[in-house]
């Protein structure tokens, strides 16, 4: 196999010329495992390792490799290039995106989940699991990595046809309009549309709280139990099981990052995750009669009649208030370092100046300003 079959594609290639020496060769960062840097080469994996100067120049944790990374490797002895050990990588080709999310405990920092995939598989259990709210995180998290997310229904079997479908309209319902795939790993429903929607070359990840199916379902697709997985408990709630986050090529040629069970998904900095989950809210506020309406009582609020008359979800309304102050409350915490990097501004519902000028343009806002 060659480095196409792992992802490389004109885009890298072109950086890749930009970034790599001619000593160098490209690689693809597989797993990362308390510090130790798998990559694939297009022949095998081994394990690579970080110069000091990543340490040193470091001013935060996106500078570091991370699975689905495409790196310039060195190699100490040209002629044991794939031999284990002997190459460290040189740079980090720039990402397409950069899956992360806010670490549990730690306010100020970021965990990067994975690089540059193609499609994220939100994996949900439709037995247990199940919330709009939590569905819209996921795909907060997703929108802000400008990643397309696909949902994927699991353990089938233990629900009756007519709850999936009422699952499926409340998802509808709260404007969700995204590929949503039902699938069994016990009666095998799905699978092989699911085997057929994977494309060769593409990178996919699989996000979903623990117990859910993720790492049945990789086995199915491997074909082999090479990951553990566990019995659940009675309430349906999952243990945590493995650790692996290692991207997986599959015989078909699509490769397959699976995350470890997310008991906590924290929302970091979402503008324009926000933004794409929350369009109809957004696109709704531009429409209000005064342009900085906090949308509680003020007149020609539309959002206030959009909920009146029930055109607006109210537990989508809910859960964009709850993920903005999130967002803010984080944005508060974010260091300053953090805060350069992203630019200001994270949340933020009524419209920039750009955006009021071309609604002017459309007649669609008052010029007037009310008291707050
Ligand atoms: N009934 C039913 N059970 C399933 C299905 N898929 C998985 N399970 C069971 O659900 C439990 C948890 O599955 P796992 O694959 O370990 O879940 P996971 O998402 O990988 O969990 P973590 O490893 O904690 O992230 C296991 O007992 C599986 O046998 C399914 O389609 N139907
Ligand atoms: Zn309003």
């Amino acid at each position: 196999m060659g480095l196409s079959e792992l992802g490389l594609d004109n885009w890298f290639e072109k950086h890749a010329s930009a970034s790599c020496g001619p000593e160098q060769s490209l690689a693809r960062v597989v797993a990362i495992d308390r510090g130790r840097i798998l990559v694939h080469d297009g022949y095998g994996e081994s394990s690579a390792e970080l110069l000091g100067k990543f340490f040193y120049a470091a001013e935060s944790v996106a500078k570091f490799p991370c699975v689905g990374d495409w790196v310039c490797l060195d190699h100490h002895d040209s002629d044991s290039a794939h031999t284990d050990g002997f190459a460290s990588i040189h740079s980090i080709l720039p990402r397409k995106n950069l899956l992360q999310r806010k670490t549990v405990g730690y306010n100020e920092e970021f965990q990067m989940l994975a690089s540059n995939i193609d499609i994220a598989l939100i994996v949900m259990s439709c037995h247990y699991d199940f919330h709009i709210s939590k569905l819209e995180r996921f795909l907060v998290m997703i929108h802000e990595a400008h990643i397309t997310p696909v949902l994927l229904f699991t353990k089938a079997d233990l629900i009756e046809p007519d709850d999936l479908q009422t699952m499926i309209a409340s998802i509808r319902d709260a404007g969700i309009d995204i590929q949503i795939m039902t699938i069994s790993s016990v009666t095998g429903t799905g699978l092989d549309a699911f085997r057929q929607f994977i494309q060769p070359k593409k990178t996919y990840c699989m996000l979903g709280s623990s117990g859910v199916g993720k790492s049945t379902l990789m086995n199915q697709l491997i074909g082999e139990d090479r990951f553990e997985t566990q019995e659940v408990s009675d309430s349906g709630q999952g243990k945590h099981t493995t650790v692996r986050r290692h991207l997986m090529l599959l015989k078909q040629g699509s490769m397959i990052v699976d995350m470890p069970g997310m008991r906590e998904l924290a929302v970091a900095e979402v503008k324009e995750g926000i933004e794409s989950s929350f369009e109809d809210i957004i696109e709704l506020a531009l429409t209000c009669k005064f342009n900085n309406c906090t949308h509680n009582s003020e007149p020609g609020c539309r959002i206030q009649a959009a909920l009146a008359s029930g055109a607006l979800n109210g537990e989508h309304y809910k859960n964009y208030l709850k993920i903005q102050k999130e967002a803010h409350h984080h944005k508060k915490q974010t260091p300053y370092v953090e805060k350069r990097r992203k630019g200001k501004n994270a949340s933020r519902i009524n419209p920039t100046k750009k955006q009021q000028r071309k609604l002017r343009k459309q007649g669609l806002t008052d010029e007037e300003e009310h008291e707050s």
